[in-house]
């Protein structure tokens, strides 16, 4: 039997006296089936597609709009119209999962299909449905906002714009097959030649997602992450596969020196893999830790640091201003910040960028805030306002914890989280000599020419890293003022 044999008619009510596939109508599955799939379909805003795949009635289509606008679920009110009004099977949902990839609704509801089905189900997580991990316990949120409340360029919030966010909830299915589509899907054979079978010795780290091999693939230097997918509906797999829709949405489409580039993915074996560039000097965070570790790496010089300042705003600028609406990170620190051979650095990890508001010094509001906190500005964590300004004050928090060598997650273990913004703003209104005690301790105080640049980066971190973010510089200030003396890095 061809299960990818979903009714193209399914507005007609299924003559189902005798079914041929014997399985339940969908209106007899238990509430908790019915609620998970809810949850999951919702979560990925499918029911349109759904809706135009049976070719529901435009008049259901629109009575499922209005109970959306009013809270209610909008597959659940799918359901009711196709399987209730309609008649239709669990095993015509199925197969209409199945046409529609949703691998994932398909293993929702599978122990109400026969066995026979499950053949079907392939084994890997189809990119269509991938989200992202749960991140680690210092992020919020475990993931980025499910849609925005409104939005607005003055402050004062403008419901009109309330789209204009792209979140989870936004995100169409056919949009991320398309992203997907249009990146190169390589063989998972191909990577376990490349990484030598997952040999330990090719490990560079841990994330939210699973492990990170380096590899040689096609006679190029690769990272590997291969993604822990768990078999399991619950809220920390949705964020996971969350974060990788995102990943390979934008990472996918942007292209920049400074943005890490995305080669490929692999979806047809043991576990799904993102294909990176390799960056071979590894995080800007590890870096700056190596002074600690057990085969400690010698310090980054002050030429390098004014180096990784500018590419960093360079790709930030680039973010905020490559397409109409902003592309917001949302989760800029120096463990996003991936340095490559020559020290170039490369934004990495997209799992929580968003398009946001219409213009780059428009605001938007949230419904959750997201990110690291102690890289967020208090108007995002108190009052979950988002702008370009979020990503801003992430950088400038990053410049400061650059020249002064100290990292803020070791200033929050102290106990004096603002301590690092405060302590650099105070020394820098006293005297020459606070202002030179500023700098990271591990290598010479820079002197003459280098030490205007590194006491400018200082000063634009701090203006960065302002409360009100009307006082912050938009990164195309700051890229400018790092050009001034770039000459000479
Ligand atoms: N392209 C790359 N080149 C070299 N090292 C990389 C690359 N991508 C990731 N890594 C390293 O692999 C490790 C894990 O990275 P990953 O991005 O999965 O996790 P993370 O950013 O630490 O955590 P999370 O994903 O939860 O935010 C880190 O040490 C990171 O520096």
């Amino acid at each position: 039997m061809n299960v990818a044999a979903a009714e193209d008619r399914p507005n007609e009510n299924a003559k189902r006296s005798g079914r041929e596939d014997n399985s339940m109508p969908i209106r007899m599955l238990p509430m908790s089936v019915r609620q998970a799939l809810c949850e999951h379909l919702d979560s990925l805003n499918v029911w349109q597609q759904l809706a135009a795949f049976v070719k529901l009635y435009s008049s259901d289509v629109q009575h499922i709009q209005s109970e959306n606008s009013r809270g209610r679920s909008p597959t659940n009110e799918f359901l009711n119209i196709w399987g209730g009004q309609y008649n239709h099977s669990v095993y015509s949902l199925f197969a209409l999962f199945h046409k529609m990839k949703l691998h994932n609704a398909m293993r929702l509801i599978k122990d109400h299909v026969d066995e026979k089905f499950h053949k079907y189900i392939p084994k890997s997580e189809p990119i269509s449905e991938l989200r992202a991990p749960a991140s680690a316990s210092s992020k919020i949120n475990n993931g980025p906002p499910y849609g925005a409340a409104s939005s607005s360029s003055s402050g004062v919030t403008d419901d009109s714009n309330s789209n204009s966010l792209e979140s989870p909830g936004d995100i169409r299915v056919s949009s991320v097959q398309r992203a997907a589509q249009s990146l190169l899907e390589i063989d998972y054979q191909e990577l376990l030649d490349a990484t030598g079978n997952w040999l330990p010795e090719n490990k560079l780290g841990n994330g939210g997602f699973g492990e990170v091999f380096k590899g040689e693939w096609k006679q190029l230097d690769v990272a590997i992450k291969a993604m822990n997918y768990i078999h399991k509906h619950n809220d920390k797999t949705q964020v996971h596969l969350q974060q990788s829709y995102n990943e390979l949405k934008y990472l996918n489409t942007i292209r920049h020196d400074n943005i890490l580039a995305l080669y490929g993915y692999s979806i047809n074996g043991e576990k799904p893999c993102l294909v990176y560039q390799l960056m071979k000097n590894g995080s800007l965070d590890s870096r700056l830790r190596a002074h600690k570790s057990k085969q400690p790496l010698p310090p980054l010089t002050w030429q390098e640091r004014l180096s990784i300042a500018l590419g960093t705003a360079k790709g930030i600028y680039f973010l905020h201003t490559a397409r109409i609406k902003p592309l917001i990170h949302g989760d800029i620190k120096p463990a996003n910040i991936l340095l490559d051979g020559c020290m170039q650095p490369k934004i990495g990890d997209f799992g929580l960028a968003r398009e946001g508001p219409k213009s780059i010094d428009a605001v938007i509001e949230v419904r959750q805030v997201f990110g690291t906190r102690i890289y967020l500005p208090p108007e995002f964590l108190s009052s979950k306002k988002l702008s370009t300004g979020v990503d801003i004050y992430s950088f400038g928090v990053v410049l400061l914890e650059l020249f002064t060598g100290r990292l803020m997650a070791e200033c929050t273990l102290q106990n004096d989280q603002q301590n690092l913004l405060k302590s650099v703003k105070s020394s820098c209104l006293q005297s020459h000599q606070n202002r030179l005690d500023l700098f990271d301790k591990h290598l010479v105080t820079p002197m003459g020419e280098e030490l205007d640049k590194c006491l400018c980066a200082i000063e634009v971190g701090l203006k960065c890293a302002a409360s009100n973010p009307q006082e912050r510089p938009s990164m195309d200030e700051v890229v400018r003022r790092f050009k001034t003396f770039s000459r000479e890095f």
